[in-house]
């Protein structure tokens, strides 16, 4: 099938790399002139296992185009899909700017039936404005050709966007019941038919629903992080481990092990804004999502928590304490670091007078650059961009984790402990036991394991 892609991030890059492999014959589009430039030389903004190689071999085998050149987008695809931006807003209501000059370039210059397909995570109702900005556009040049918008949420996770996107969990489709949107539902049941063959896991709904339940989906995950990460907290007063409270929990099937997880708070470019855009949907119908607001509140409140234990134990003036820093990224495998915890920790570290040393996998550039945003010249200069988790530990007082990349699940901790003034750990994922630890000399803190052990 012939497909467009509006938005070549994340989503877009993903989506148009993995239609293509199933032998579509994939336009993807961008405002970006530097990404689409990237792109056509082999390159690949974003670290995302797999996906280069993806890209790759369509690009090699002509199936995966990049361009920035709007009339021969809406021309290629009778699939339009809008995979773009959906930031916040000031008010932390999603911003439909991005969606909307898409669909308005599609109105401009289509010429034939298309199906318009909402990607990009958008509030209910979203896909009627979609419509009225393409029809507006269409009215405007007296152009004929119909057209359908359905929408179709994307669940992948940075990290595994590829394996997520090839092997779904569930495909949601939301479509209308005009002959166009019985068109749009034959064509994207066609687009699909490879990924589940008799459409086992592909859920067909109306547009809205489709639209709300990404939402009630992220909504559902965000609870029960903040749920957890609550308790944790209340564990580490009481006495109590969250970790041995979570395989408890866990292995009731109505309640299930995924997502369980206490930790530095969940960052991120889905699950913050997300949340909040569900909260402002809600209050434009005069209804309070108190606990879709404890979420937020709870997760706010947790970014602050490793930073409060480094503060705790080694006082709130930090100045000519250096600390190390393991992980950088909202999550492993990723160098993304929107709303990242990271950056919330290295504020406090900086802002109580500490120096630091960071080291992440994949997200060093990255890093260097939101950093820069981040702090003042003076500031960042109190930063040193590591080469090595080991390089990180010369003169820090502890090491602090933040993200639970592999590669720092067994370090070798005679030579941590060697390296550490204090051999201290505050671990912000978990990664260890607290007996072993203690076992190893180390003093340890963990998020709601309430055991502190000394040397
Ligand atoms: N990142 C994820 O893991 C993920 C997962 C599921 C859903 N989503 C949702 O998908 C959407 C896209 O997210 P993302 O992370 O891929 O964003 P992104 O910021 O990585 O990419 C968006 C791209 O759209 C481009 N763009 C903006 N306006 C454009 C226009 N008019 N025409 C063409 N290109 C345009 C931007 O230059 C950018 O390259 C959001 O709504 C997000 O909530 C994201
Ligand atoms: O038990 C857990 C699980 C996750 N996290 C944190 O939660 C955040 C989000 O993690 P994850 O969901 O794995 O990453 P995303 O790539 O943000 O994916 C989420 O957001 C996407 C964008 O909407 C959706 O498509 C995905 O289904 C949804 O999982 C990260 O900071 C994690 O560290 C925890 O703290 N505890």
């Amino acid at each position: 099938m012939k497909i467009t892609i509006i938005g070549t991030g994340y989503v877009g890059l993903v989506t148009g790399a993995c239609l293509a492999e199933l032998g579509n014959d994939v336009f993807c589009l961008d405002v970006d002139q530097k990404k689409i430039d990237l792109l056509n030389h082999g390159g690949i903004p974003i670290h995302e296992p797999g996906l280069e190689e993806v890209v790759a071999r369509n690009r090699a085998a002509g199936r995966l185009h990049f361009s920035t050149d709007v009339a021969a987008s809406v021309a290629h695809g009778t699939l339009q899909f809008i995979a773009v931006g959906t930031p916040p807003d000031e008010d932390g209501s999603a911003d439909l700017q991005y969606v909307l000059a898409a669909a308005r370039n599609i109105g401009k210059y289509m010429t034939e039936f298309k199906v318009v397909v909402d990607k990009s995570t958008v509030p209910v109702g979203t896909a009627d404005r979609v419509k009225a900005a393409v029809q507006a556009e269409l009215t405007a040049r007296g152009e004929q050709a119909k057209f359908s918008v359905v929408s179709n949420p994307e669940f992948l996770k940075e990290g595994a966007a590829v394996e997520d996107f090839m092997r779904p969990d569930r495909i949601v489709i939301g479509y209308d019941s005009t002959p166009e949107g019985e068109k749009a539902h034959g064509l994207m049941k066609k687009l699909y038919t490879p990924f589940n063959r008799n459409h086992e896991r592909t859920f067909w709904m109306d547009v809205r629903s489709a639209e709300f339940t990404k939402y009630a989906a992220n909504a559902m995950l965000a609870t029960r992080i903040s749920f957890m990460n609550e308790l944790a907290n209340l564990a580490d007063q009481v006495g109590a481990d969250i970790e041995a409270v979570r395989h408890g929990i866990g292995s009731d099937p109505r309640i299930g092990h995924s997502f369980l997880y206490a930790g530095a708070g969940y960052g991120g470019s889905c699950f913050p804004k997300d949340v909040q855009a569900l909260e402002r949907t809600a209050r434009q119908y005069d209804q309070d999502l108190l606990i879709l607001r404890a979420v937020e509140a709870v997760n706010d409140k947790q970014k602050l928590v490793l930073g409060q234990k480094v503060v705790k134990r080694f006082g709130a003036d930090l100045s000519g304490k250096h600390f190390a820093i393991w992980g950088l990224a909202f999550k492993p495998n990723t160098d993304d670091m929107r709303e990242a915890p990271a950056r919330v920790l290295i504020r406090q570290l900086i802002d109580a007078g500490a120096t630091i040393a960071v080291y992440d996998p994949v997200a060093m550039t990255e890093a260097r650059r939101v950093l820069a945003l981040d702090l003042s010249a003076e500031e960042l200069a109190r930063i040193r961009f590591a080469s090595s988790p080991m390089d990180t530990l010369t003169d820090a007082e502890a090491l602090v984790i933040v993200t639970e990349w592999k590669a720092f699940r067994s370090p070798d901790f005679d030579r941590i402990k060697g390296a550490l003034k204090q051999a201290t750990i505050f671990d912000g994922r978990n990664l260890f036991e607290p007996e072993v630890m203690a076992e190893a000399g180390f003093e340890y803190h963990g998020i709601g394991r309430s055991i502190l052990t000394r040397a």
